[in-house]
């Protein structure tokens, strides 16, 4: 994918108002960007709208401005992504009508970026061995880092490279500012004309905004992976996705509940619904249901979809559910991915 490619989108607006937008956590560049393009790649179909926050994703496909949105779900690093797991969760009845549609999985490899110090030149950047050995090394500054002061990202990018940021960055006493998105903090970077600011973002971002790379592959770890889901307002269907495939066609689903809070062994109870009908879990997660403190709101995901239920057992563990959980809710199924 190029800079320009994403980037730039074609912007001649009366071919847009044909198009079906896709909603996504931008500005351009971010993470979200990159796998909204990988489910939505044909720019003739779709417009891919940035959003100042996943919130702001959920509340335009609740409206239906957007007809889909695409938000980060989990990272296989540092775990669930809270913004999204709140949406969903949809604790104030914001988002009666949201579910999730499909998953989307994205190798992540975060960049440092920012201005080379003054009196460096790319020919007297580190060479020291990082990962791999290789001439441009992964996980290691490319050149001296003594003159950032601050470095910009978002929580989850910060999640991923804490190994990063405690060898090289924090014995430096540089400051850690979270904000709304990597590629914000790519632009946040390259506004300060000291140049003592850095940000940690893809390498597209980086491109996008003007910045150098400091480092390469700061990521704790290389197999780093954020899983996305495509969210859509219930019975859409409009702009036709997913598109019929060929293979793929296994699913998962997703339900939220609450369990009765003082009864022993309720979560128990709930979970052997999907043992009993032999359903296999892929995430559990959890949020304080915020109705009284300490008592929660669980998400399961299991193997199976109502669109392949020919054996009955996922209509089946929705009457088991109605039976042991306080309350419940079913989020949606989707082709899986992996
Ligand atoms: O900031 C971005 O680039 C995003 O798209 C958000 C986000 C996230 O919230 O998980 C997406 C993927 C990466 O895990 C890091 C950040």
């Amino acid at each position: 994918m190029t800079t320009s490619s994403i980037a730039s989108p074609d912007v001649d607006a009366e071919h847009e108002q044909n198009k079906t937008p896709v909603s996504f956590l931008g500005p351009f560049c971010t993470y979200s960007h990159q796998a909204t393009l990988l489910a939505f790649p044909d720019t003739s179909k779709w417009v891919l709208e940035p959003t100042s926050t996943i919130k702001e994703v959920f509340d335009r496909v609740q409206s239906g401005a957007a007809p889909y949105g695409v938000v980060p779900f989990e990272n296989s690093t540092h775990g669930v992504v809270t913004f999204t797991l709140d949406g969903l969760a949809d604790r104030a009845g914001e988002y009666p009508d949201i579910c999730v549609c499909g998953e989307i999985y994205l190798d992540v490899h975060h960049f440092l970026l920012g201005r080379r110090p003054p009196s460096s030149s790319p020919e007297s950047e580190q060479r020291s061995s990082g990962r791999g050995g290789e001439e441009n090394p992964k996980g290691v500054p490319l050149a001296s880092l003594s003159h950032i002061r601050r470095v910009y990202s978002h929580p989850q990018a910060f999640g991923q490279t804490a190994r990063f940021q405690a060898k090289y960055l924090q014995p430096l006493g540089i400051e850690f500012i979270d904000v709304s998105s990597t590629s914000r903090a790519a632009q946040l970077a390259a506004a300060d004309p000291k140049g003592e600011s850095a940000a940690i973002a893809s390498e597209l971002a980086g491109r996008e905004a003007g910045l150098d790379v400091l480092a390469r592959w700061v990521e704790d770890r290389e197999d780093n992976t954020t899983r996305f889901f495509v969210i859509r307002r219930k019975e859409t269907t409009e702009g036709g996705y997913p598109p019929p495939e060929e293979e793929g066609k296994r699913y998962k689903s997703l339900v939220s509940f609450t369990v009765p809070h003082r009864q022993p062994g309720a979560l128990a109870n709930v979970l052997d619904c999907f043992r009993r009908r032999e359903l296999n879990l892929t995430s559990i997660n959890s949020l304080p249901s915020l109705v009284a403190p300490f008592q929660y709101l669980f998400f399961v995901e299991f193997e199976g979809g109502r669109e392949d239920d020919h054996e009955g057992r996922i209509s089946g563990v929705l009457e088991d559910l109605e039976k042991v959980a306080e309350r419940w809710r079913w989020l949606g199924s989707w082709r899986r991915k992996r």
